[in-house]
């Protein structure tokens, strides 16, 4: 290793990552993923360890970009925690190499004071946070109906923030709706948004009649119905990524029109789309290339699993604004 890696601190990268310079990089690389182009994206579905003891997973999400001269891979852990758990439900590190040499370039990580042990060293989650609800903004741009008003987001955790930040500074809703199976759920995620946001007593209350869905749940089972969804929605679905593990009936499955950002990825570890039987219709980066139709005037679903493609273009995005401030300095 030449020197020293470069740690970039949780803090620092959200002085840095921006949503309006994420999405278009995040756009262009769904579309090169799905392109299938070697010299553009390499990225195998990932490799999900068990950690039966502590009743998680660890996913390693690595990421080779030729074209860019970007390596990269995302180590990231996803707990099914209890509500109350002070616990985090998702952590990460991205480590970006240098592709000639091997060498690292950058870890980002973070500092979480867990009351534990307060050096534990925790890793980065902010850019999960944000290119996970970037890309779901990106399939609503992509596929929801142009008149869309009313926004329902189901789950007040860690996603559901980035989301209602990055909908509300892409989209103009009348009305954003949020449910969480938790009335302290729902009242924190009030207290901490800056814009208006309306508590609902129900899932169902919160979905009928919506535009727009937002799953972000940790639950194993559905938590959204077809029944409940109006006839052209749109539903960003971010949580159950597990081959076991639902977030949404059968009904709806079959009933809408199925996008994913990796159809490979979707038949491994979606367990609405493995369990439901429904078919991928496309990937995002399909619409984005012109080769798949955006059929908006349908119900849509978009499965989320989440690609190391799009933390590589996240890490890379951070660490080019890092070392250009660090050289200013
Ligand atoms: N598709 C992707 O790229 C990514 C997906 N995820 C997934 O997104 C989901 C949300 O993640 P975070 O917001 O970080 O988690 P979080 O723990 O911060 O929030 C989870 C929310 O789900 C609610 N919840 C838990 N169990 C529930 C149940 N049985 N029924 C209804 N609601 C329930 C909690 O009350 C909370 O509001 C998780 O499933 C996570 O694995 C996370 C990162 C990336
Ligand atoms: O892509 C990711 O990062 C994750 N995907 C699903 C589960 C948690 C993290």
């Amino acid at each position: 290793m030449a020197g020293p890696p470069a740690v970039i601190w949780e803090r620092e990268v959200e002085g840095l990552l921006r949503y309006r310079e994420l999405v278009p990089r995040l756009e262009e690389a769904l579309g090169k993923f799905s392109s299938r182009d070697p010299a553009e994206v390499i990225q195998p579905v990932r490799t999900t360890v068990p950690l039966q003891k502590h009743h998680g997973f660890m996913g390693l999400m690595p990421t080779y970009m030729e074209n860019k001269g970007v390596l990269c891979a995302k180590f990231v852990c996803f707990y099914k925690r209890e509500d109350g758990s002070n616990l985090p439900s998702t952590q990460a590190t991205v480590v970006l190499l240098d592709p000639e040499y091997g060498n690292v370039k950058a870890v980002r990580k973070t500092l979480l004071n867990t009351g534990r042990d307060p050096l534990k060293v925790m890793d980065g989650e902010l850019i999960t946070r944000m290119r996970t609800a970037a890309v779901s903004a990106i399939s609503a741009k992509l596929l929801m109906c142009p008149e869309a008003e009313v926004l329902a987001i189901l789950g007040t955790g860690a996603q559901a923030m980035s989301h209602y930040n990055v909908f509300t500074e892409m989209f103009s809703f009348k009305e954003v709706r949020v449910w969480s199976r938790t009335g302290q759920g729902s009242e924190r995620f009030c207290r901490s948004v800056s814009g208006p946001v309306t508590a609902c007593v129900s899932a169902e209350e919160a979905v009928r009649g919506a535009d727009v869905i937002v799953t972000v749940t940790r639950c194993t089972e559905p938590v959204l119905f077809g029944q409940w969804v109006k006839p052209g929605a749109h539903v960003a679905a971010v949580g159950a990524c597990r081959p076991t593990w639902r977030e949404l009936d059968d009904v709806l499955m079959k009933e809408a029109v199925v996008y994913a950002d990796s159809r490979e990825g979707a038949l491994t570890e979606s367990g609405d789309v493995i369990l439901s039987g429904a078919e991928v219709f496309a990937e995002l980066g399909d619409v984005i290339n012109g080769t798949k139709p955006a059929l908006r005037e349908k119900t849509t679903v978009f499965k989320s699993l989440g690609m190391g493609v799009e933390d590589a273009v996240s890490a890379q995005l951070v660490f080019d604004q890092w070392e250009a401030k660090s050289c200013k300095s």
